[in-house]
């Protein structure tokens, strides 16, 4: 018996070899080079025990393999290959996009309806999807949502105006800590028509909820890691892309607020609104520059169920969430650490607010363009979205080379490495906003920069982010100047445990009357 066992164990084992050898040789027997994996998570085992963050292991790779136009790595036993080449890159974003449109990722509508989101979704799916959700983004239905923005903004001046006053004209605030409770409060606004009130109530529902899906833990970040790049492990064992009590909290709120409003015939300025509306008539009117937008991809007028409505909710926020806020905190910790670019800010503030009776109104901000311009360079410091993923919908040579890739094959594009590649960027560590003049972005090399991506699939929230963040810059900076709290380190640490990029420390900046 104990022969038999021993048996079976060494055949299993053998099997198991067998199977990373055949797997850890794709790239091989394809001729592409490639990173030596180890058993068994490939190249990215100090991402699995959470000693690096992945966007760190990425750019190893792309510096080591610099020369290289494209390298074969292995996320586990997923072949994943990492482009190196800005040519290729943009031809897989926007010339040759039909053929590698999708994201890569795990999408299981029946187990996980939530997965099934504009972000994940690929092929026909999205562009269904991403034809249906592109008018609700438009210019004008951004500034009709300002007044969401503007409200919560609202709630942020409230807040440092009382700090400022309880600590006679000063005191020390974690800022990312407060701009995510902003930013909690502006997308369950825009998003769902609820009041948060995250502003006031740091341990409301939604800010919890953001907190589970952001925080920094190894659950969250190796859901999202396995999402990613290993979609047939999360099959396999049926694991949802987010956890259970996040699940079921936006599933049922989605699916009440849906029937309250349909039952009271209720009509709010908010994303939710028009997804109803496509539940109901299976479009809705674009403006001139959505119609543009849309032109050309596919459109059906299938309505949307219920799950897919909620999918999209829950989308808006995740990606909507983290992604302004650590922007915004990351604006305001280097212009802490620039007092001579704050200046500069400062005094573009005071003299649009003047023209605009003081008020923080959408047109103002439309002014405010050096503001803009240090927006951009942080966004190349620290792109929220650190990789981006693409998949090969056709087996076919990856552009501009002879190297075929098989339908399947995730693409990874290193948004982090090539901010800071110093053969495309000169003097790449320094913040320099005047990078963003008109004038030095028509001479740069083109397809250097994307915070939000490119192509057909560039981020659908960019205008709306980049209102919210300039919303809640402006608002903080009218009142207050910001340096760095002597707690702060100077070069911010990046956790290991998380995929967006979220410093491992807490940002604290002292905040001084104006
Ligand atoms: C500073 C703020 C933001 C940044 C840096 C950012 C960045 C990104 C990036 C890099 C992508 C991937 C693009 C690609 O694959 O080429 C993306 C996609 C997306 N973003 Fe954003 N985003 C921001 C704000 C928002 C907001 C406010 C929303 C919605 C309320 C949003 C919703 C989405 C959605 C739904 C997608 C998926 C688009 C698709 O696959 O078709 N984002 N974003």
């Amino acid at each position: 018996m104990l022969e038999y066992a021993v048996g079976v164990l060494v055949a299993l084992l053998a099997a198991v070899y067998m199977f990373f050898l055949h797997r850890f040789n794709y790239w091989q027997r394809r001729g592409v080079p490639f990173v030596a994996p180890r058993l068994p998570c490939g190249n990215v085992t100090d991402v699995i025990l959470g000693r690096r963050p992945m966007l760190a292991v990425v750019d190893d790779i792309y510096k080591e393999h610099r020369d290289k136009r494209f390298i074969g790595t292995y996320f586990l036993f997923t072949p994943v290959l990492q482009l190196q080449d800005v040519d290729i890159i943009r031809q897989v974003y926007i010339k040759e996009f039909q053929d590698f449109s999708g994201r890569g990722t795990y999408w299981n509508p029946e187990n996980d309806p939530l997965s099934g989101h504009l972000f994940i979704l690929g092929g026909q799916a999205w562009k269904s999807m991403r034809a249906k959700l592109v008018p609700a983004f438009s210019p004008g239905k951004v500034k009709y949502m300002f007044g969401t923005v503007s409200e919560c903004a609202g709630f942020l001046r409230e807040h440092v105006e009382s700090s400022l006053a309880k600590g006679g004209g000063a005191y020390t605030e974690d800022i990312r800590e407060l701009l995510a409770r902003f930013s909690t409060d502006v997308i369950s606004s825009a998003a769902f028509g609820i009041e948060s009130n995250s502003m006031k109530n740091p341990h409301s529902e939604f800010r919890r909820m953001g907190q589970r899906a952001f925080e920094p833990c190894m659950d969250v970040n190796m859901r999202t890691l396995l999402e990613f790049f290993a979609r047939d492990i999360m099959k396999m064992f049926s694991i949802r892309s987010v956890p259970n009590d996040v699940h079921e909290f936006f599933t049922r709120i989605v699916a009440d607020l849906v029937e309250h409003r349909e039952k009271n015939n209720v009509e709010r300025a908010d994303l939710l609104n028009i997804l109803i509306r496509l539940k109901n008539d299976g479009f809705v009117p674009g403006d001139d520059e959505a119609s543009a937008e849309t032109r050309g991809v596919d459109r059906d007028d299938q309505k949307l169920t219920g799950k897919e409505i909620a999918a999209q909710v829950f989308v808006f926020f995740i990606a909507g969430f983290e992604t302004t806020s650590s922007t915004t905190a990351f604006t305001l910790y280097e212009l802490a650490k620039h007092p001579d670019i704050q200046d500069k800010v400062l005094q573009e503030l005071d003299t649009v607010l003047k023209a605009h009776g003081g008020k923080v109104t959408y047109d103002a901000l439309q002014e405010m363009t050096f503001m803009e311009m240090v927006v951009q360079e942080t966004l190349r410091h620290y792109p929220a979205v650190p990789f981006i993923t693409r998949e090969a919908m056709v087996t076919r040579p990856l552009p501009l080379t002879d190297t075929m890739v098989e339908k399947g094959t995730r693409l990874l594009i290193p948004v982090w490495s090539i901010h800071k590649d110093p053969e495309l960027w000169e003097d790449p560590l320094r913040y320099d906003p005047m990078r963003f003049l008109e004038e030095a972005k028509r001479a740069r090399r083109p397809g250097i920069y994307m915070p939000f991506g490119d192509g057909p699939r560039i981020c659908i929230g960019m205008r709306m982010g980049l209102v919210q963040v300039k919303t809640a810059l402006a608002t903080v900076l009218s009142l207050a100047r910001v340096t760095l709290a002597p707690s702060t380190p100077k070069e911010v640490r990046i956790s290991a445990r998380t995929v967006v990029i979220a410093p491992e420390h807490d940002i604290h900046l002292v905040l001084t009357a104006r």
